[in-house]
């Protein structure tokens, strides 16, 4: 279910030294809502993504979080903001010296003041909605699977019970059955958790399976954001070149079958 416009980007224009990666880019995150963006590599699809995080100024333009530019906030009230952010990067990013439930843990100690046992607890509780065993919270990163490494880094995600959780390629380096398991995972979640969801991805069984609305970036700007279906009608070459391929054509195949 998707709603209000809760982030936009509007007119972005993010460069390096003389390269520009984003010229006018307009782009709009609605409430609830899962948003899967997709583009060729090196499109500028990270450099969005950290842009609207904060981790990257842009070079022109404004992020716009309900209504209100993100560059005017103090610095208290984007702490504020990013706490209820939950990002999982493309590595997974876990620290390899904790175990599963210490890099949960991270995010409260960092953030909250409450009693260790609590935090532990509540770690646990996030463990276990991720699909992994209390066993695994006593893991080391080294000793999970490819998949587990990914449930642990988005447990750690939800550490601070987000509203909108940023997805960097998270099927990436899964075989299909696990990126399958992982895409139920992330529909189940933002259902019961009602979050906005905005996935980078590759993968088109990810488009289909759980992206309410797919926002394209080609030409160093958001060239169509809309759902599947529609999308996949729109002229533009690298649009068709991508959905009309093979793999492309088997996805859009099945979804009509549905
Ligand atoms: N810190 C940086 N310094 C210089 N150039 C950078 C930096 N970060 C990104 N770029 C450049 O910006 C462009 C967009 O990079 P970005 O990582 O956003 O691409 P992407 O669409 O996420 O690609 P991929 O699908 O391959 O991950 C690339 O040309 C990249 O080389």
């Amino acid at each position: 279910m998707s709603g209000a416009p809760l982030i936009k980007v509007r007119g972005l224009r993010s460069q390096f030294g003389s390269h520009v990666v984003h010229d006018n880019l307009d782009l709009e995150i609605r409430q609830g809502e899962t948003l899967g963006i997709v583009g060729g590599s090196g499109s500028g699809k990270s450099v969005l993504i950290n842009t609207i995080l904060g981790l990257k100024s842009p070079d022109g333009g404004e992020i716009l979080f309900r209504g209100a530019p993100m560059s005017k906030m103090s610095g208290r009230d984007r702490l504020e903001l990013e706490k209820r952010w939950g990002v999982l990067f493309q590595a997974g990013a876990l620290f390899s010296s904790l175990t599963v439930q210490e890099n949960v843990m991270a995010p409260m100690r960092e953030h909250v003041r409450m009693p260790v046992s609590l935090m532990k607890e509540l770690a646990d509780l996030k463990i276990g909605l991720v699909g992994l065993s209390g066993e695994a919270g006593g893991k080391f990163p080294a000793e999970l699977s490819g998949g587990m490494k990914k449930r642990a880094g988005l447990a750690r995600a939800l550490s601070l019970d987000p509203d909108i959780l940023f997805l960097d390629e998270p099927t990436a380096g899964l075989d299909p059955i696990g990126a399958s398991a992982f895409d139920d995972l992330i529909k189940e979640l933002s259902e019961t958790l009602n979050l906005t969801v905005v996935m980078i991805t590759h993968d088109l069984d990810s488009l289909h399976a759980i992206c309410d609305r797919v926002a394209v970036i080609a030409d160093k700007t958001i060239i169509a954001n809309a759902p599947l279906d529609v999308l996949t009608r729109n002229p533009h070459p690298w649009i068709q070149e991508y959905f009309g391929g093979p793999r492309g054509r088997a996805v859009l195949r099945q979804a009509a079958e549905d």
